[in-house]
């Protein structure tokens, strides 16, 4: 004999007396379908859920076991609702043609058993036919619900999301549209629970149908200056993709405070809402991926990493590396230009060689960063791009193709072209950064150590070709040794960027 459970925080609402109502008489219309004496593997055994989201409380009966015992639950449920009202009788009326339909497919069933052509293996493959069709019905009726967000949240005439009826799986595998169905329903659902976060985590159990990404699907960590920008607005593009609210949210490092599982339950909703744009992904389905971009997760991975992926063990984390000196660069004067001069910019003439040297061991010390990445993430969830890959050159289509196929979306859209976001220094300094050669060189051997410690990561990924990669960002120190340097030691050099 099963186990039974009944869990009733809220049956006394209308909405719940009907659905427990409707579950009645589906679970009656199941019984008549049952051949008269149970096979072998298949005993008189039933499960019954029922979500009730009556005025947002998200109560919820389970009643498991022999049938007449779940019944017995399920009657003395309804005994303690009242009657419903006008818009629970709508409702009603679509779960009695629901029960329609399945006492149709038993007519037939039962037609076919006294005409003794129904074989126990036609019998299992009807049922799964039934289960499949009321599969349909419950996914029609869970998009209705997630079109209509703001009535749920506001509990005022909230729709229910009323039955997951069925006997267990008899060996048989579940149907595409029964888990599309049921994925997109425990992930929309997540938003209203006391802790979404949480919630979000158990998706983790439940299968994805086709075309479906688990929430959120990825995110693009960094680096600064290394062109995230105009990736963001490439991916935001993609049919596949659900555009975010905004790039750099730092939500865990901003509005968490450096702790990724104690963020505030409000925040939690707020950064799913308006960044993550949680309901414009549940309205399709959760067919698209969400995403958002912050580049200063990838610098704060010794705590994060570890906590991101605790959060969401299947997030695919995309990381672009610029040659570091030019990154480093860029990202000195960003911050010279919003009024946070660093403390190393202070000489006259050898300013930006200071910062650049002491950014090379933190800041642009790509492989460092990485590590804690690398460490909690497989490495099949990580992609590294390099910046002078997909911004130009013969490198770029397939380096952008590579980052959608890394993500499970069709790699040519939209297009190959990167686009051209968020450009400084480029236009404002084209003639260059003043240093000398003997400085410049030493970058070079300090920023070498770098591109080789971050070539073995590539190496180890397969993301790219890493001798590539490093051919890439030689070939810029050598122009600049060539193009924009005098030939002495303490000859000036202007040095240009990628
Ligand atoms: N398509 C393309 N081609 C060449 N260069 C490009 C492209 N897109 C962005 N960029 C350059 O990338 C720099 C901005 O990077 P980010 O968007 O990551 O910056 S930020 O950290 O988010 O502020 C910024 O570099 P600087 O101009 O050196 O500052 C941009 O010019």
């Amino acid at each position: 004999m099963g186990s039974l459970v009944s869990r009733r925080p809220d049956t006394r609402s209308s909405a719940a007396a009907l659905v427990l109502t409707a579950a009645i008489l589906l679970l009656a219309a199941y019984s008549a379908l049952r051949p008269s004496s149970t096979p072998p593997g298949m005993p008189n055994h039933v499960r019954v859920q029922l979500q009730l989201d009556t005025g947002g409380s998200g109560a919820v009966l389970e009643a498991e076991g022999e049938q007449e015992q779940v019944q017995a639950v399920l009657e003395a449920a309804r005994a303690e609702g009242s009657e419903g009202d006008a818009s629970m009788l709508r409702q009603q009326q679509a779960v009695e043609q629901q029960l329609q339909e399945v006492e149709e497919s038993g007519a037939r069933q039962q037609q076919q058993q006294q005409q003794g052509a129904a074989t126990q293996q036609q019998e299992v493959k009807q049922q799964q036919q039934q289960q499949g069709a009321a599969t349909q019905q419950q996914e029609v009726k869970q998009q209705q619900q997630q079109q209509e967000p703001s009535k749920q949240q506001a509990g005022a005439g909230a729709p229910q999301r009323w039955a997951v009826l069925s006997k267990p799986p008899v060996g048989q595998a579940k149907s595409a549209a029964q888990r599309s169905a049921e994925f997109a329903h425990f992930v929309s659902q997540c938003y209203y629970t006391a802790d979404p976060f949480a919630c979000l985590s158990r998706q983790a159990d439940v299968e994805p149908g086709p075309g479906q990404f688990r929430f959120p699907h990825f995110m693009v960590v960094g680096f600064q200056k290394c062109a995230t920008t105009s990736l963001f607005h490439h991916l935001s593009g993609h049919p596949q993709i659900q555009n975010p609210g905004n790039k750099e949210p730092e939500f865990y490092t901003r509005t968490c405070a450096y702790n990724a599982m104690r963020c505030m339950k409000m925040d939690q909703r707020d950064y799913l809402r308006e960044i993550l744009s949680f309901k414009e992904a549940g309205k399709k389905n959760f067919t698209v991926a969400g995403f958002e971009g912050s580049t200063h997760y990838v610098l704060e991975g010794r705590w994060l990493a570890a906590q991101l992926h605790d959060l969401f063990p299947w997030l695919k984390i995309v990381v672009s590396m610029r040659e570091p000196i030019s990154q480093a660069i860029a990202m000195i004067f960003h911050n010279i230009e919003h009024n946070r001069t660093p403390p190393c910019y202070t000489e006259n003439n050898n300013k930006i060689y200071k910062c650049v040297l002491e950014d090379l061991d933190y800041e642009s010390n790509y492989a460092r960063a990485m590590r804690p990445w690398l460490k909690h993430f497989p490495l099949e969830q990580v992609h590294m791009v390099q910046y002078e890959n997909i911004t130009s050159g013969e490198g770029m289509a397939p380096a952008l193709r590579g980052i959608k196929r890394f993500l499970g979306i069709k790699p040519a859209l939209p297009d190959d072209d990167l686009g051209l976001y968020n450009f400084r220094h480029q236009r404002k300094h084209k003639q260059g950064w003043r240093m000398t050669r003997a400085q410049y060189l030493d970058l070079v051997a300090k920023a070498r150590r770098n591109a080789q410690d971050v070539a073995a990561l590539v190496r180890q990924g397969g993301w790219a070709d890493a001798d590539g990669w490093v051919e890439n960002w030689e070939k810029a120190w050598q122009q600049n040794l060539d193009e924009s340097c005098e030939p002495e030691q303490d000859g000036i050099c202007m040095i240009k960027v990628t």
